[in-house]
């Protein structure tokens, strides 16, 4: 079963032609390559059929002595009846001709289907990922990032079969069925018209497949997103798994999980297999009434409500092309399982892309263009109120204040206090239910996103680096816009220099999944070297030293003091010795500012903080004793 706490990506509220809507947005600029693959595809399957029909023209003008009638042919080219050799190297030569237009439109289609295939997904993909990571992120919290990777990994690649396959073998299907209707209507229209009978019925029968199919295709994709999920979720916590020895019960749940998308598989497969011999059979009815038809009508006469001759040259290549029919037919099931899978993923491709997303202003090389830049840096929070959507209690509740430009303010209180939740507001990463937050006066809503975070150097709790070099995540704190020397300064202040030169290959060395190779310490100085790099106005310090030793700390503060001397500072730390020196300090207790004031002031007050750093000198003497 899937994961009740996470939302289901599926779009339901998408358009009920997903697949075209993805055609039109992503497809427009190769459409010359689907025509073209169009084209080739109706040109190779309408002139295969002429085949059967040179053929049958040939078994006339052979055994029936009926004149070698060409349609398109100049007559002076055509040989006459008392030349039958001629006559069969003739149309020979014609059905190789066929053959030869057949194999070089076929060759044509797919390489034209290929290129369109590529192109468009492509496309799809590369804006899918960008919607992603511009979504909100409340998106994050409500969904699941596997259920996402699978939605930009696996529903991508499936459309890919819909669109190199799929979209060809419905051309096909479609004109191999208009083909075979136009050469039956030459050769015998009254036949013609009892086959085309048969089309109310199998149209009715695949409608009624696809309608109950496609909530089962839904299902599958839901499904293997929630064990793709799970997947990442259990490999990402390895270490932990291995530590609690999780394997057995790591394994049951992804036994589980497999279990369930491959019963959604086969209730899906279940029904689509009924499919194909449900057609087949209808096709095979109908086949077996015309040859009974044809055959009696050679032999006695018109049956019924049927007039004029037929021959056994009209008949012949009648039932071929009834027969060519089928296959189609047979193929169709296929091609609706296909069609309703490749829908399904682009609903859930949908849920990633459509939606709100941070209202990103045009990625500029500059913040000029956006007409706002952060300069003075005065930040201001009135009386903001937040809700995660999933929280019952308000996470910030009527907080308010004010950092002047260049001031340093710390923010201490117990853990879930709602510290993080308010620099995260700062940041934009969340929009408050109410109040405002201004920065230089300016609501933060009217600032462009970029250019609100290009001002704040913020390194969080998880200090989350790459999987790459130490000198490609510290140059990530400018966008990798930044010299050598630069990133070497950046670690000095950071107070992690002296541990990169002892790696074993410095500035290259690769800190490996999410910087496991390193410590936590070292991890949390490269980012906040990250965060300073780039010389920001604002810099956020959430529990940035938490894993540095107090010696260490007292270092990075140090060399920090003079680049946190002529700028906006916010420091949330539980060790108070941290924000002792701040210019002001907030102590949040239950999402709302209880104390205010210098670490002497609020030691004078005798509140919550006075008490929090009683605890914590008591805890120091208890140590050093
Ligand atoms: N993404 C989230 N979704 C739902 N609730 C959240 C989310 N993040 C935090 N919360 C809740 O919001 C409240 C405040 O959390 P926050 O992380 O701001 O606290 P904090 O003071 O920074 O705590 P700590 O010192 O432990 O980091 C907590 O009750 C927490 O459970």
């Amino acid at each position: 079963m899937m994961d009740e706490a996470a939302a289901d990506l599926t779009n339901d509220a998408s358009t009920d032609y997903p697949l075209l809507e993805l055609v039109r947005q992503y497809g427009r600029a190769d459409s010359h390559y689907l025509m073209g693959a169009v084209g080739s595809a109706a040109v190779k399957s309408f002139i295969g059929f002429a085949d059967v029909f040179l053929i049958g023209i040939a078994i006339d003008a052979l055994f029936n002595d009926q004149p070698l009638a060409l349609p398109l042919l100049p007559d002076a080219w055509i040989p006459t009846a008392t030349e039958p050799l001629l006559t069969l190297v003739f149309v020979g030569t014609l059905v190789i001709a066929v053959n030869a237009v057949t194999v070089f439109g076929g060759a044509l289609a797919e390489f034209s289907f290929g290129v369109f295939a590529q192109r468009i997904l492509h496309r799809i993909r590369v804006h899918a990922f960008d919607a992603a990571q511009h979504r909100r992120l409340d998106y994050f919290d409500a969904h699941r990032t596997g259920d996402v990777m699978s939605a930009l990994n696996d529903d991508i690649n499936q459309l890919e079969s819909f669109f190199a396959v799929l979209i060809s073998a419905t051309v096909w299907i479609v004109v191999t069925l208009v083909a075979a209707i136009v050469y039956m209507s030459v050769l015998n229209w009254q036949l013609a018209v009892f086959v085309l009978l048969s089309g109310p019925f199998i149209a009715v029968l695949n409608s009624w497949f696809s309608r109950r199919i496609e909530p089962l295709q839904d299902g599958v994709r839901r499904e293997r997103g929630a064990l793709n999920a799970l997947l990442e979720t259990s490999l990402d916590g390895i270490g932990v798994v291995k530590a609690f020895t999780g394997e057995a019960h790591e394994y049951d749940r992804v036994e589980s999980a497999s279990r369930d998308h491959v019963r959604a598989r086969f209730r899906s497969r279940r029904l689509a297999v009924r499919q194909a011999p449900l057609n087949r059979l209808v096709a095979g009815m109908w086949l077996l009434a015309t040859l009974a038809i044809g055959v009696y009508w050679i032999l006695v006469g018109p049956p019924v409500l049927f007039t004029g001759s037929l021959t056994t040259g009209e008949l012949v290549p009648f039932l071929f092309y009834m027969e060519r029919i089928t296959l189609p037919l047979k193929n169709l099931s296929g091609v609706i399982d296909g069609y309703t899978s490749a829908k399904a993923a682009a609903k859930r491709i949908d849920g990633v892309t459509d939606g709100e997303s941070e209202g990103e202003c045009e990625i500029a090389d500059d913040t000029s263009n956006s007409g706002f830049a952060v300069e003075n840096s005065h930040v201001c929070f009135e009386n903001v109120t937040f809700h995660y959507s999933n929280g019952a209690q308000p996470a910030i509740e009527s907080v308010s204040f004010a950092v002047e430009s260049g001031e340093t303010v710390g923010v201490v209180g117990a853990t879930g206090a709602g510290k993080s939740t308010a620099v995260k507001l700062l940041l934009g990463l969340y929009d408050s239910d109410d109040g405002t937050i201004t920065i230089d006066g300016e609501d933060i809503r009217n600032v462009p996103v970029r250019c609100l975070r290009s001002a704040i150097g913020y390194v969080n709790q998880d200090a989350f680096l790459f999987n790459d070099t130490v000198r490609y995540n510290i140059a990530y704190g400018a966008d990798g816009a930044v010299s050598d020397e630069q990133v070497r300064e950046a670690a000095r202040l950071a107070g992690v220099h002296d541990d990169i030169t002892e790696l074993l290959r410095g500035y290259d060395t690769e800190v490996g999944e999410r910087g496991t190779s390193l410590s936590g310490g070292q991890r949390q100085r490269i980012a906040i070297a990250r965060a300073v790099v780039d010389d920001p106005e604002i810099l956020i310090l959430d529990e940035a030293t938490s894993h540095v030793d107090t010696k260490t700390e007292r270092i990075i503060q140090d060399q920090l003091s003079d680049l946190v001397a002529d700028r906006t500072t916010c420091v949330i730390a539980h060790r108070l010795s941290t924000v002792r020196t701040a210019d002001r300090i907030l102590v949040l207790d239950d999402g709302e500012i209880v104390e205010r004031g210098t670490h002497e002031e609020l030691l004078e007050y005798d509140g919550t903080y006075a008490t929090l750093w009683n605890v914590q000198i008591g805890i120091a003497d208890a140590s050093t004793a």
